[in-house]
């Protein structure tokens, strides 16, 4: 079942639909360039850095730019946020229903390696962006309307949720159209995999290094089993084992940076796959709250992320808990 038909028969909302089509459409114009690499110049690095002093890749950029253009000509959004645009963009049509916050390219460092990256999309209401200004894109997690992700690896998919379950769709490169292939994904309860870039344990608060011991312990520890452990610096293809065969992500709060609550944005990282993962029976929190619940107060800010598997997730918050009692 090919992703136009599918929308129609699950979602009511007309304009809903066609804003997915365009990012969908997005998503295989950028999978034309990922696919290019060096012959189309995506892995090169660009003088410029982007609102979190980031360098950015060429095909930060360009993405960006490819994603811009398919929500303008949706005629269904009225302002994008991007991880790669200081302020919202406004388009014309101010009064259409829907914002947009994206990160246009994520895991950019796989680039030079040839490695997994991909696009993250989260959908609110407009709730007024003509006078409230960017403030309209400070709302919680919950009131999102649709998240999705398309993952840029040996198959480009799109994983989507607009409530009502997480599917996933896979490009069929002759017909340029994605087909569903999976749906109503379920994260596993019980996992023994993790996911954490280790190499800052010991900038770690004492739950997530308590957490983080007890596992490296394995059987011979409280937890009583062996525990595997993975990273491949791309939200979207740590988050989709975690989608596919469960597991815990794990991006906690650190002292590196005191002043920073965590490497991921809200708004168009921590967000989107909350709902995502979520939707699909798992957990996402930063550490005492749930993230779906928390409320914005700027666009570019940062957060703790621990998501996953529900029984780990549960002991991450315990730990959290009577690490503050
Ligand atoms: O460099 P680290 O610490 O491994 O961080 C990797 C994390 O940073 C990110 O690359 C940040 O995303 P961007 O590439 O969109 O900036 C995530 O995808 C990934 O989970
Ligand atoms: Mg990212
Ligand atoms: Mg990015």
């Amino acid at each position: 079942m090919q992703l136009d038909v599918f929308l129609k028969q699950v979602s009511l909302n007309h304009a809903l639909n066609v804003l997915i089509w365009h990012l969908a459409q997005a998503g295989i114009e950028i999978a034309e360039l990922v696919r290019q690499g060096a012959l189309q110049g995506v892995t090169e690095k660009t003088a410029s850095t982007n609102v979190q002093g980031e360098t950015q890749m060429q095909l930060d950029i360009r993405s960006h730019e490819l994603a811009l253009a398919q929500l303008r000509a949706s005629a269904v959004v009225a302002a994008v946020l991007s991880e790669e645009a200081e302020s919202p963009v406004l388009f014309e049509t101010v009064d259409a229903p829907f914002l947009v916050s994206m990160d246009p390219l994520d895991g950019s460092s796989n680039l030079a390696i040839n490695g997994v990256v991909g696009s993250i999309f989260s959908v609110l209401p407009n709730t007024g962006i003509a006078t409230q200004g960017e403030q309209a894109f400070l709302q919680p997690g919950q009131l999102q309307r649709a998240a999705a992700y398309i993952m840029y690896g040996p198959a480009t998919l799109l994983v989507l949720t607009l409530g009502q379950g997480t599917h996933v769709f896979t490009l069929n490169h002759d017909s340029q159209a994605f087909e569903l292939t999976q749906q109503n994904l379920a994260v596993a309860e019980e996992t023994s995999e993790f996911a954490i870039n280790a190499s800052n344990q010991r900038y770690w608060q004492p739950a997530v290094q308590r957490y983080v011991n007890e596992c490296l312990q394995g059987a011979d520890g409280l937890r009583g089993r062996d525990y595997n452990m993975r990273w491949c610096a791309s939200m979207v293809m740590d988050v989709h084992r975690i989608l596919t065969r469960g597991g815990v992500f794990l991006y906690p709060r650190d002292s590196k940076q005191p002043a920073r609550a965590g490497r991921l944005r809200l708004l168009y990282e921590a967000n989107p796959m909350s709902l995502l993962v979520t939707q699909a029976g798992g957990a996402s929190i930063e550490g005492l709250d749930d993230i779906l619940a928390l409320q914005p107060t700027a666009c570019h800010q940062r957060v703790p992320v621990l998501m996953g598997s529900t029984q780990e997730i549960r002991r991450l918050r315990e730990y959290h808990q009577q690490a503050q009692a």
